[in-house]
C-alpha cells in the first residue's frame, strides 16, 4: 500500500516525531509512505497537487479536526480512506469515532484497521465533519487562535474572557425545504455528530452516518446544564437547547455573527447554506 502521512507540525501543541517512528515501524514490508507536513499557508492547494500526482491508497492524518477537514476537502470527489492518528488539542471526530487514544492502539487501525463511512456537512464552500456553529464557541476559537497560547490549557484560559465579552443573544433565520422559522440564542450548532472535542454530549441522538445533521440552538449560558452534558445520559432542559433534525438548511442572522467549522474559525458570516453528504468519507476505526 501507498500511504500519503499528512502531519500537523502544531496541532495539539505536541511534537509529531515519536508518531512518524512509531507508524514507520508498523509498515508492512513493500508499503511505501510519503510525508505531507503542513505550513498552516495554502495547504489546501499543496494537498490537492500532491494528491493529483501521485496515486495513493489511503491518508494518514496525525493532526486534530481541522487537519482532517483539510483532508477530507483536498481529496474532494475521490476520497481515499482515511487513517486518523489523533493528535490535535480536542480530537472530536476521534472520540465521535471512539478511536483509541494510545499510539500503540490507533497506528494499527490507522494504516490497516477496518473502515466504516461516514457523513459530511457542505457548509457554504466548505466540508464540515464534526460541529460547526455560530456565535459562542466560534468566538472562543477567534479569540483562541489569534492569541499564542494551543493546547486545552490555551483554550480554557482564552475562554474566560471571551466568555464575559460575547455580543449574544443572535437572532438566526433558519428555513429548511418544510418551513422558515426565527429562533433566539447564544449559539447555533450544525451537528454531524454526538460531542464536542471536550466530551461534551450536547446532541444525544447525533449520528455520524445516519444521513441527517442536527441544528441546536443554544438558548442561553447554563452552567447545571452545561455540566449535564459531560454525563451521555442526561436530558437537557428545552430552556437551554432546542434540536432541529435536518438534511439541508439556510441559516441567516441580522448582523454578521462569528462562525467556525470542525475548530477553525470562518470569520464573521450572516448566511450559511449546509446540506448533508451522505456517507461521504471512509475512515478507519477498528
Ligand atoms: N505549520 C503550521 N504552522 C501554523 N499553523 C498551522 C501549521 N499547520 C497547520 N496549521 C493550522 O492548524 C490548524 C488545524 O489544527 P487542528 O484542528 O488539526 O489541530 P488543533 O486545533 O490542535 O486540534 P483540534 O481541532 O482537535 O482542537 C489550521 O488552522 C491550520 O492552518
Amino acid at each position: 500500500m501507498k500511504f500519503l502521512f499528512i502531519i500537523n507540525p502544531i496541532s495539539g501543541n505536541e511534537d509529531k516525531s515519536h508518531l512518524l517512528k512509531l507508524v514507520k515501524a508498523k509498515l508492512r514490508e513493500k508499503d511505501e509512505i510519503e510525508i505531507f507536513k503542513t505550513s498552516g499557508k495554502n495547504d489546501l492547494k499543496k494537498l490537492k497537487t500532491k494528491l493529483s500526482e501521485t496515486k495513493f491508497d489511503r491518508v494518514l492524518v496525525a493532526g486534530g479536526d481541522g487537519t482532517i477537514k483539510l483532508a477530507a476537502e483536498a481529496m474532494g470527489e475521490d476520497s481515499l480512506p482515511i487513517g486518523i492518528l489523533p493528535a490535535g488539542s480536542a480530537n472530536g471526530l476521534a472520540n465521535d469515532l471512539n478511536l483509541p487514544l494510545e499510539p500503540k492502539k490507533f497506528i494499527p487501525i490507522a494504516l490497516y484497521g477496518k473502515t466504516r463511512k461516514i457523513d459530511a456537512i457542505h457548509i457554504n464552500d466548505q466540508i464540515g465533519l464534526h460541529i460547526s456553529d455560530f456565535g459562542l464557541n466560534a468566538e472562543l476559537i477567534k479569540e483562541y487562535e489569534s492569541s499564542s497560547l494551543r493546547g486545552k490549557l490555551g483554550y480554557a484560559l482564552n475562554s474566560i474572557s471571551t466568555l464575559f465579552q460575547s455580543k449574544g443573544p443572535y437572532d438566526f433565520k433558519i428555513e429548511t425545504k418544510e418551513e422558515t422559522f426565527h429562533k433566539k440564542g447564544i449559539m447555533l450548532a450544525l451537528a454531524n455528530s454526538k460531542k464536542f472535542g471536550t466530551g461534551s454530549v450536547v446532541n444525544p441522538k447525533g449520528k455520524i452516518d445516519d444521513g441527517i445533521f442536527e441544528i441546536l440552538l443554544f438558548k442561553k449560558l447554563d452552567l447545571i446544564e452545561i455540566l449535564k452534558t459531560l454525563n451521555e445520559g442526561s436530558e437537557l432542559s428545552s430552556d437551554f437547547i432546542e434540536y432541529f433534525p435536518v438534511k439541508e438548511a439556510t441559516i441567516t442572522t441580522k448582523q454578521p455573527v462569528d462562525f467556525q467549522i470542525d475548530g477553525e474559525y470562518c470569520n464573521s458570516l450572516q448566511e450559511v447554506k449546509a446540506k448533508i453528504l451522505p456517507k461521504k468519507l471512509e475512515v478507519a476505526v477498528e
